[in-house]
């Protein structure tokens, strides 16, 4: 399906899942704003897109997504350069449970901003045309392990947030869709942390766990997450869905009681 003359913004786009879902949308003729702290990076990606899908297709801001003022003006750039604001995938997160207010910040914190600030460019309630917002959990939302707790609550967060959003979205007639998609484990930088001390705290000593998990349930590319997020992106009726992704199952939906949380 092509998304000519759609807009996109992916926070923590540089690199990983982020990254593969940016060149997914680009693929499908989206233009895309990639959000991310690293600079460097960011400003590689950036050429490397450029030479793959022509210049003023994809934009590179730096940006902090726990700086508040910084992500509202990211959106602000966004649709000034390009008008309009269609899709939004508030991807960033790290794993720090040393600094475990910092991950409930951009893990947490964040996409809520993220979901709110794409609200008042995309909401009927603001006027606006209507769209798209995808919020990313974890498989970690379902099966926690010890070795990373407040990273496990956060992704739990982003899961409720998102599901109570998907039904303010419906009873206020937003015309934006809202989901959560949870990947099981994917091959990106953020999973080598597993073994790093400075990230994980105390915790790192449960990393045998973790890693005994991860070979138990295997590791995951990141084309498919994006290839996930696509279906969500282009398919109307999943207005709300909690899409998981993992290697025995592929992409799959979780399932809740009527009324469960
Ligand atoms: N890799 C995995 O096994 C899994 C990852 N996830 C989630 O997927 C999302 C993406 O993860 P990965 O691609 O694996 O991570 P990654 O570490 O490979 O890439 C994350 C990107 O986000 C950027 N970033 C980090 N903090 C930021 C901030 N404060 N502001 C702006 N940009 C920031 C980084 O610079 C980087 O480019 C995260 O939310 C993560 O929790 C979920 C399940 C499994
Ligand atoms: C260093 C930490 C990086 C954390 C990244 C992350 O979010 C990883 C979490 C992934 C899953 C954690 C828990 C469970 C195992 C994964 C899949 C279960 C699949 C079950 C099945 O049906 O096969």
């Amino acid at each position: 399906m092509s998304l000519n003359g759609k807009v996109a913004l992916v926070t923590g786009g540089a690199q990983g899942i982020g990254r593969a879902v940016v060149q997914s949308l680009l693929q499908s003729s989206a233009k895309v704003v990639m959000v991310d702290l690293n600079k460097a990076l960011g400003e590689e990606c950036k050429a490397q897109l450029d030479a793959e899908f022509g210049e003023g297709n994809c934009t590179f801001i730096e940006c902090d997504v726990a700086n508040g003022d910084a992500l509202r003006d990211a959106f602000q750039s966004t649709v000034g350069q390009f008008g309009r604001l269609d899709i939004v995938i508030n991807n960033a997160g790290i794993t720090n449970e040393k600094d475990w207010e910092k991950t409930i910040q951009v893990n947490l914190t964040s996409v809520i901003k993220g979901t709110y600030l794409a609200l008042e460019h995309m909401s009927k309630e603001y006027g606006k045309q209507g769209g798209t917002i995808i919020n990313v959990s974890s498989m970690a939302a379902f099966l926690h392990s010890p070795h990373q707790p407040v990273y496990t609550a956060t992704k739990h967060g982003v899961i409720g947030f998102t599901r109570a959003m998907a039904d303010a979205a419906i009873q206020g007639d937003y015309g934006v869709r809202i989901n959560a998609l949870c990947p099981a484990f994917v091959d990106t930088p953020l999973l080598q942390s597993v073994e790093d001390e400075d990230n994980m705290g105390k915790f790192v000593k449960f990393k045998d766990d973790f890693k005994r998990s991860m070979t138990k349930f295997g590791v995951l590319q990141p084309s498919l997450i994006a290839e996930g997020m696509m279906r969500l992106i282009t398919d109307t009726s999943l207005h709300g869905a909690v899409m998981k992704i993992t290697c025995s199952k592929g992409i799959h939906f979780h399932t809740y009681e009527p009324m469960s949380a």
